[in-house]
């Protein structure tokens, strides 16, 4: 049976609904980043730009970087976004738009975050450079898919215990990142980490400006909690997203994050677009390396 036409979404042109791509217009190498201006603060590293579309959020170049080809995307703030972009750069690969068929032969891309986030562990500074080998999600989007065969259920029940997570919401799921990527893209210039993901910068972040929250000590129960040695190390608002529906779809997917901030001692990066250059840079001679 071919995929109907409110599933599988298509432009007058043939490319897939949000995104506004044709397949041919996707590399598989993916950088995503989650500000639409970040994208040709990567891209301005290339020798050519071959496409460059933007719909919404989604601003996308792709082009050539040292002789490799790469696809730069932003997708927004959020694991609603990742579940839009992810869905649909598989759909360019693994489903033939002519036919409304899945393929047979399926491919795997890479896909790498360059994105922000603020440290909640007090020995990780700002201005470090952090890979997440492991993404806690607290906003609840892999449940809507079968994903249980995967989620690494015992650290999430410890999770829970150790801190008293309210069952009002999202139960939160645990996910590896590409033990592959991860080798590629650690050195002795970043620092391993295991990212929480949430919904929100704000109240979901433990941040009061106005609003007060139900659990001021929320921050401090994350970072306190251990699972054989393991601690979360950082808080974000994509990763579990972007783990969470590569690992569904079969594809490779690694997150590179600046820290620009330190909850913990409550300090802020004096230069964050450097430290985002830094990031771009240092990621773009992994990938090539
Ligand atoms: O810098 P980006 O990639 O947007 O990532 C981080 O910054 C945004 C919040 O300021 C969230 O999207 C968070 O994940
Ligand atoms: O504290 C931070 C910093 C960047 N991005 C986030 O989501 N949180």
């Amino acid at each position: 049976m071919s995929i109907q036409a409110s599933e599988l979404i298509l432009n007058a042109d043939g490319s897939i609904y949000h995104l506004n791509l044709l397949p041919e217009d996707l590399a598989q190498t993916v950088i995503t980043v989650g500000d639409p201006e970040r994208v040709p603060k990567i891209t301005r590293h290339f020798s050519k730009i071959e496409v460059q579309k933007h719909k919404r959020e989604f601003n996308i170049h792709t082009g050539i970087y040292k002789g490799k080809r790469i696809t730069v995307m932003s997708t927004g703030m959020g694991t609603d976004n990742i579940d839009i972009a992810f869905t649909e750069l598989d759909a360019l690969v693994n489903i033939d738009f002519q036919k409304r068929k899945v393929k047979e032969n399926l491919t795997s891309l890479d896909i790498i975050r360059i994105g922000t986030t603020g440290s909640i562990q007090e020995d990780i500074p700002v201005d470090a450079f952090l890979v997440s080998e492991l993404v806690m999600g607290f906003d609840g989007l892999l449940h809507f898919y079968q994903s249980e065969q995967f989620l690494k259920e015992a650290i999430s029940e410890e999770f829970v215990k150790q801190t008293g997570w309210s069952s009002k919401k999202a139960f939160p799921y645990v996910v590896e990142g590409s033990p592959e990527l991860f080798e590629k893209m650690h050195s002795e210039e970043t620092v391993a980490g295991f990212t929480a993901t949430n919904i929100g910068f704000y109240g979901p972040q433990g941040r009061v400006l106005r609003l007060p929250i139900p659990d001021e000590k929320m921050n401090e129960k994350i970072a306190k909690f251990n699972y054989e040695g393991r601690r979360i190390t950082n808080l974000e608002m994509e990763t579990s997203g972007i783990y969470g529906m590569s690992k569904l779809l079969g594809h490779k997917a690694i997150s590179m994050n600046a820290v620009l901030a330190n909850r913990a001692t409550g300090e802020f990066t004096k230069d964050p677009s450097a430290l985002a250059d830094g990031l771009i840079e240092y990621t773009l001679d992994r990938i090539v390396s």
